[in-house]
């Protein structure tokens, strides 16, 4: 068996968490070594249950570190290595901080959130490594509420186009709004003060730039709810400057508002409670667990520097990522349609993905970045379970960005290094979890991000056992795996250089729980695994009894290392064990890869169903566009043929018109000639043997228009003429058959 320490090229240190198993009837299947004496358990041994069907074969897996169900939390805090990793965050004397990652990884409800956010009576490695960089931050933060300088440079720092805004401002935004706001939960036994029912309809009870002086007995109570927060009442003027005399008056307005909006019915809540509600609460602060503390861990910090703590939350639920400070009260449609974000390069950020978009808040102190990790908390996606009553469904990531600048006149620029804290969703199985529905897709998208992580876990094991480059870790095939791996992989074309992250995987397990789950997990996940014995099952042990194998065999025990010889001490019964070990082991393998399969069966199930569904909708959706166009393309044209219509009767009545005004001038010429005939009779007469053939020209002509006369007054009549041979005139006619519906088919007022 390898030894446990990972190669210092190894991306993770994986630590084993065990948790006091609550299923006391279920045997335990898992059992640690003892180390050697005044060392920490690193191996443990896994023996599948006595009536396990598929008859596996024992295994054992080596971690970092194993931590049995006596270790607490600041023993997790502590021999994880997370105080160092704080000091790295934090940055050595005149050097940029280096970034941190902890996660952790284990079915449902085998204690990932309780190792990183605590429970009602201890704190989480999030709530510790808060209390420990505000411990040592605390004298050298920059005053980001009373510099007008610091907060802009903070912004115009920021790489991932993020939105910063002082805590202070975001509660306020929070807990401000009138409607309430989904809450992940609310503790049982709750404190309603009627004092502070009392006290808070007293008006003014808080600095306000109108300068109304508190009410002692709502101070007392504000004091009580929120001790770190009273010092913006110390602030608070004897007797209040004009508000433009305000050092920061923005700063005393929204605390007040989010103060007094403490009048409201008050209930304390926390994620680790169970029931949900709809609405509004302010997490109380003196509820919050203060176990265990890290007041005597000592750290070196840059003292030349100033600090900025700035905490940012978001999740990965269904393979996409949204953040959990967005959200604002009575945003309950708001919430559900919550905008996804992308993991991008961006303008300031061209060698290095960031989570773009998210909004960021700058925390002064320890008490306003644990109201905000509570607030984000609340927005998180949990439900009740058969396994777990407050079971994650999306993957947690918590970040506390510490940026530190050099102190000086004219200051440095902000440099900025991220501590990250992951907690995992739990691989389920539906039959266990009792899931249906959105629940039960949740968890195939779940299981399947996880088989994701795990196949990447393995593979970047097996490229330092192998130190070959030629294998390729899938990284990007889901969003959780590419945040995980991401900063890991990704070649840097930056020209400043930084420390590769330092990054810890806590796996968690139940030692009387699902073997099967826990398990695989285990297989996955532990620095080093080997096969220890096979679990014989009856009848092979009858055989090997009365068996003559050749010992030609003997030869073929190379396969599992360590192994142990439980059955027989001849040479030859070692040998048919061995030979029986290796194909248990190789069944076993075949099992895994078939447990795997049938994990991708079922994600590639749901993602076609999801599939489907999307392009139903998208059908529908384009049924509807093209009715619409329909109707529009219909309403447009029958306006441009009411259009047509009246313009092509106007033409025909300029038309008959000017045929009318033409035919006039023509009679007006023939009543001419007739006059001047008659009037010429006389000189006829005279002239008549001269003339005689001419009148009779001149008769003929008469006849010949009167007729043309005749029949232009016929076709007046009629309408237009049909000797009309322009190309246009043919066109007037054929709209005009058109429009009366002549031989196109068409009804009249079409
Ligand atoms: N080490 C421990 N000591 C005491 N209680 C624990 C421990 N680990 C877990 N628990 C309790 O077990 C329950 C389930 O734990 P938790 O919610 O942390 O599981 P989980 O792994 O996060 O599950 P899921 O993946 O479903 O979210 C909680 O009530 C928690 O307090």
């Amino acid at each position: 068996m390898d030894p446990p320490p990972r190669p210092s090229t190894s991306l993770f240190d994986v630590y084993l968490r065990l948790r006091p198993s609550n299923t006391a009837e279920h045997e335990r299947f898992l059992q640690v070594e003892t180390p050697s004496a005044s060392h920490a358990p690193t191996h443990i041994t896994v023996q599948p249950p006595a009536n396990d069907p598929r008859k596996r074969a024992i295994e054992k897996f080596a971690f970092t570190r194993v931590f049995e169900e006596d270790a607490g939390q600041l023993d997790l805090f502590r021999e994880t290595g997370a105080v160092q990793m704080v000091e790295g965050v934090l940055g050595a004397k005149g050097r940029e901080g280096r970034d941190a990652l902890i996660a952790t990884l284990g079915v449902t409800g085998s204690g990932k959130s309780h190792t990183i956010l605590g429970d009602k009576a201890q704190r989480g490695l999030t709530q510790l490594t808060l209390d420990l960089l505000f411990q040592h931050t605390g004298p050298h933060l920059a005053p980001v509420d009373t510099s007008a300088a610091v907060f802009p440079s903070l912004c115009a720092a920021d790489v991932s186009e993020a939105q910063l805004m002082p805590a202070a401002h975001f509660l306020d935004n929070i807990y401000d709004e009138p409607h309430g706001r989904a809450s992940r939960a609310t503790t049982p036994a709750m404190v309603c003060d009627s004092a502070f029912h009392t006290i808070t309809r007293l008006p003014g009870a808080f600095p306000t730039p109108e300068g109304l002086v508190p009410a002692k007995k709502t101070t007392q109570v504000f004091h009580r709810l929120y001790p770190s927060l009273s010092k913006y009442q110390l602030q608070q003027p004897a007797t209040p400057p004009p508000q433009s005399t305000l050092k920061s008056p923005s700063r005393f307005a929204p605390l007040t508002r989010s103060i007094a909006k403490l009048t409201s019915p008050f209930q304390e809540t926390s994620f680790l409670s169970t029931a949900q509600t709809s609405r509004k609460y302010v997490p109380r602060l003196s509820a919050l667990p203060q176990y265990p503390s890290v007041d005597d861990i000592e750290l070196d910090v840059d003292t030349t520097c100033e600090y900025a703590i700035v905490v940012s939350m978001y999740e990965v639920y269904n393979d996409k990522i949204h953040d959990l400070l967005t959200a604002s009260a009575g945003a309950m449609k708001a919430l559900q349609k919550r905008r996804a974000l992308l993991y991008q390069k961006t303008e300031l950020s061209p060698d290095r993905k960031v989570v773009a978009g998210l909004r960021k808040v700058v925390c002064s102190d320890l008490d306003e970045a644990l109201l905000v990790l509570e607030t984000g908390l609340q927005e998180r996606r949990v439900a009740g379970t058969g396994s777990n009553a407050t079971s994650s469904r999306s993957h947690g990531f918590f970040c506390i960005e510490v940026k530190k600048r050099h102190r000086a006149s004219i200051p440095g620029p902000w440099s900025s290094s991220t501590f990250t804290i992951v907690d995992l969703a739990g691989s389920e199985r539906a039959r266990t979890a009792k899931t249906t529905g959105t629940h039960l897709a949740e968890a195939g998208k779940i299981n399947g991000s996880l088989m994701y992580l795990g196949q990447c876990m393995e593979l970047q094991s097996e490229l330092h056992r192998t130190t070959t480059s030629a294998i390729a870790v899938p990284y990007r095939n889901c969003k959780l795996t590419e945040l995980l791996f991401t900063n890991f992989f990704a070649p840097s074309t930056s020209t400043v250089r930084r420390q590769p992250q330092k990054a810890v995987m806590i796996v968690t397990a139940d030692p009387g729980g699902d073997f099967n789950a826990t398990g695989q997990i285990l297989r996955y996940s532990a620095l080093a695994k080997n096969i220890v014995a096979p679990r014989v099952p009856s009848t092979t042990s009858t055989i090997l009894a009365g068996s003559n194998a050749p010992p030609s065999r003997a030869g073929a025990n190379s396969t599992a290392s360590g192994r142990a010889s439980p059955i027989s001490s001849s040479a030859t019964t070692a040998a048919l064990q061995d030979e029986l070990a290796t194909a248990l082991a190789a069944i076993a393998s075949l099992r895994q890869d078939l447990e795997i399969t049938a994990m991708e069966l079922q994600h590639e199930r749901l993602r076609r169903e999801e599939a489907e569904e999307n392009w139903q909708a998208a059908t529908l959706q384009a049924e509807e566009i093209e009715a619409e166009v329909r109707e529009e393309v219909w309403a447009e044209m029958e306006a441009r043929l009411v259009l047509e219509r009246r313009r092509w009767r106007a033409a025909r009545d300029a038309e008959v018109e000017a045929g009318g005004a033409v035919l006039d001038a023509k009679i007006s010429v023939l009543v001419r000639g007739l006059e001047d005939g008659e009037a010429d009779k006389e000189n006829v007469e005279i002239f008549q043997d001269d003339e005689g053939e001419r009148v009779r020209e001149l008769e003929d002509e008469v006849g010949i228009l009167k007729g043309r006369l005749r029949e232009t007054e016929e076709a007046g009549s009629r309408g237009p003429s049909k000797e009309m041979r322009s190309p246009s005139k043919k066109m007037r006619v054929l709209k005009s058959r058109r429009w009366d519906g002549s031989g196109m088919g068409v009804e009249e007022g079409w």
